[in-house]
C-alpha cells in the first residue's frame, strides 16, 4: 500500500480547509475503511467521492481487485491531475476512472458500492445523491452529523436528517476518527458511517413530497402532529391539510415529529398523498 504521507508530499499540496480537504494521512484507518462493507456487498465498482492524495483510492483499488474499478470524483484540478499521474497504470488498464469536476452535479458511474471521506461543507447533499441509489455505502462526516444521521426517535438528535436516512438505509457509526489521522485536522472529530440499503418498511408513491413534508413537520418539532400538520401547509404543499387531519389516527396526530418512527413518518405521508392533495413541481 502506497504511504499516505508520501502520496501528500508527492503531491505537493497542503490541504485547505475553506476547500474542505483534510487528506487522510492514518494508514491504519485507511485500510479499515473498505472493510467496513457488507460482506456480501458487490465490490465490481467502487465509487469514491473527494479523492484527495489517493491515500483511500489506492485501498480502494486493491480492494477492487484485477476484475473491478474504481472511480473517483474530485473537483481541485491540480488533485485530479495529480491523481492520474500516480494511478497512470490502473488508469491505463481501466481500473481507475478520474472524473475532475463537482459531485453534487458531475454524473456519477453506476457503481455498486462507495467508500469516501466525504467533503464535510456538502456532506448532506451529496449523501442524498447516494442513497437513491440503493448501494452499500461507507461515509466519512464529522463525528455530530452522523449522529444525526444514526438517531433514533426520542432523542435530541433525531430529525429530518435521521428519518430520511433511516427511510433509505440501515445505518450504524462504525469508528470514531480523532482529528489528528487528518492534514491538516479538522475542527471536530469524524466518525464514519455505514448505510446498508432496504426496502423501506413503506414505500411514498412521492419520494419528493415525503422528504418534504417530513422537513415541514420537523419544523415544528415540539408540536403535535395534528398541529404540526396544520401549520405547515405552507412548506409540505398540501392544499387539504384538514383532511388529512381527519383521516390520520388520533394516535399519530397526539405525537411530536421528534417520536415518530421513519415508517410512520413514510405512513403518514402516503396518506397526506392519498387525501391531502399536495401540490406537485410539475
Ligand atoms: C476530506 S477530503 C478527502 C480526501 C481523500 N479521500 C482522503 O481521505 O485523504 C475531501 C476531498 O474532496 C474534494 N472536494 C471538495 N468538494 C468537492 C466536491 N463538491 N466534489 C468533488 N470533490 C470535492 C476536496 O478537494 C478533497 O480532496
Amino acid at each position: 500500500m502506497r504511504d499516505p504521507d508520501r502520496l501528500l508530499a508527492r503531491a505537493g499540496v497542503r490541504g485547505d480547509p475553506d476547500r474542505d480537504q483534510h487528506f487522510l494521512v492514518d494508514d491504519r484507518v485507511l485500510d479499515r475503511l473498505p472493510t467496513y462493507l457488507p460482506d456480501d456487498a458487490e465490490i465490481g465498482h467502487l465509487l469514491e467521492v473527494g479523492g484527495g492524495t489517493g491515500g483511500l483510492t489506492d485501498r480502494l483499488l486493491a480492494k477492487a481487485g484485477d476484475d473491478g474499478q474504481v472511480t473517483v470524483v474530485e473537483r481541485d484540478r491540480d488533485l485530479a491531475a495529480f491523481l492520474r499521474e500516480e494511478f497512470a497504470e490502473e488508469v491505463d488498464e481501466g481500473r481507475l476512472t478520474v472524473i475532475e469536476g463537482d459531485a453534487l452535479s458531475v454524473e456519477l458511474p453506476e457503481f455498486t458500492a462507495s467508500v469516501s471521506n466525504l467533503p464535510y461543507g456538502v456532506s448532506s447533499e451529496i449523501t442524498f445523491r447516494l442513497l437513491p441509489e440503493k448501494r452499500p455505502l461507507v461515509l466519512m462526516y464529522q463525528q455530530e452529523f452522523a449522529e444525526r444521521m444514526v438517531a433514533e426517535p426520542g432523542t435530541s438528535a433525531y430529525g429530518r436528517l435521521s428519518v430520511s436516512t433511516q427511510h433509505y438505509a440501515d445505518v450504524e457509526i462504525v469508528e470514531s476518527i480523532p482529528k489528528e489521522a487528518f492534514s491538516p485536522p479538522p475542527a471536530v472529530q469524524s466518525a464514519v458511517v455505514r448505510a446498508v440499503p432496504r426496502e423501506p418498511a413503506y414505500e411514498v408513491a412521492d419520494e419528493e413530497f415525503f422528504l418534504r413534508f417530513v422537513k415541514a413537520l420537523f419544523t415544528q418539532r415540539r408540536k403535535t402532529i395534528r398541529n404540526a400538520i396544520r401549520n405547515t401547509a405552507h412548506i409540505s404543499g398540501l392544499e387539504e391539510p384538514e383532511a388529512v387531519v381527519e383521516a390520520a389516527d388520533e394516535d399519530v396526530l397526539r405525537k411530536r415529529a421528534d417520536a415518530m418512527s421513519p415508517t410512520a413518518f413514510a405512513e403518514l405521508a402516503g396518506l397526506a398523498l392519498e387525501v391531502g392533495e399536495p401540490e406537485t413541481d410539475g
